[in-house]
């Protein structure tokens, strides 16, 4: 079984030339990355990765967003969205622990793995985006949290990003252990 993140930096678009802008409007932009390399290459997704041995979740997704777009973020500013258990042929594959966050430093920048892109929150490509995404990524970004596990199907060999997504269950508002 692999244990993965993602990690999805938010922002709000108003700022600057708005004058009805206030820093505490809801954030409405994700950074999304476009996948250079390895499992959902050429699709969209958030920063993220495997976990490395003895890091923590947190310190994954730390690391992985600053590997892949150079944002730096603080651990303790990370805010836990969801968990996410992907089933192939009837065994788990992958749990992914989600990630939100308003606090980061830097610009984000290319790196070979990732093209980041900021996206509207009403505009991200559902149809470029694993098959499940749809159904979960946009109560992350409205800032609810959810649990799910989704099943998929492949013959022989076949990766987990050639399966057929088959279904699924999900909750939503769900909590999370303080550290998780
Ligand atoms: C099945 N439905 C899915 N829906 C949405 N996201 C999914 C996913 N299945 C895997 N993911 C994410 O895809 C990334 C793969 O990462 P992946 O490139 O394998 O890891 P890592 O960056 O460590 O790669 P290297 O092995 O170093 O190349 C990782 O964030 C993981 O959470």
């Amino acid at each position: 079984m692999i244990e993965a993140t993602l990690c999805f930096p938010m922002r709000s678009r108003s700022n600057g030339d708005d004058p009805t802008a206030s820093a505490d409007d809801a954030p409405d932009e994700v950074l999304l990355i476009e996948k250079r390399r390895g499992l959902g290459e050429g699709w969209y997704n958030g920063p993220g990765g495997k976990l490395e041995s003895a890091e923590t979740p947190r310190e994954c997704a730390v690391r992985e967003t600053r590997e892949e777009v150079g944002l730096g973020i603080d651990p303790a500013d990370l805010e836990k969205a969801g968990e996410l258990r992907f089933l192939l042929n009837g065994e788990e594959h992958t749990f992914c622990h989600v990630f939100r966050t308003t606090e980061f430093d830097g610009e984000p920048a290319a790196s070979a793995e990732a093209r980041p892109e900021w996206v509207p929150v009403e505009d991200v490509p559902y149809d470029q985006m694993w098959e499940d995404d749809r159904l979960w990524l946009p109560t992350v970004l409205e800032g609810e949290t959810v649990r799910g596990e989704f099943r998929f199907e492949a013959e022989g060999d076949e990766p987990l990003d050639e399966a057929e997504f088959v279904d699924h269950d999900l909750e939503t508002g769900v909590s999370f252990e303080a550290g998780d």
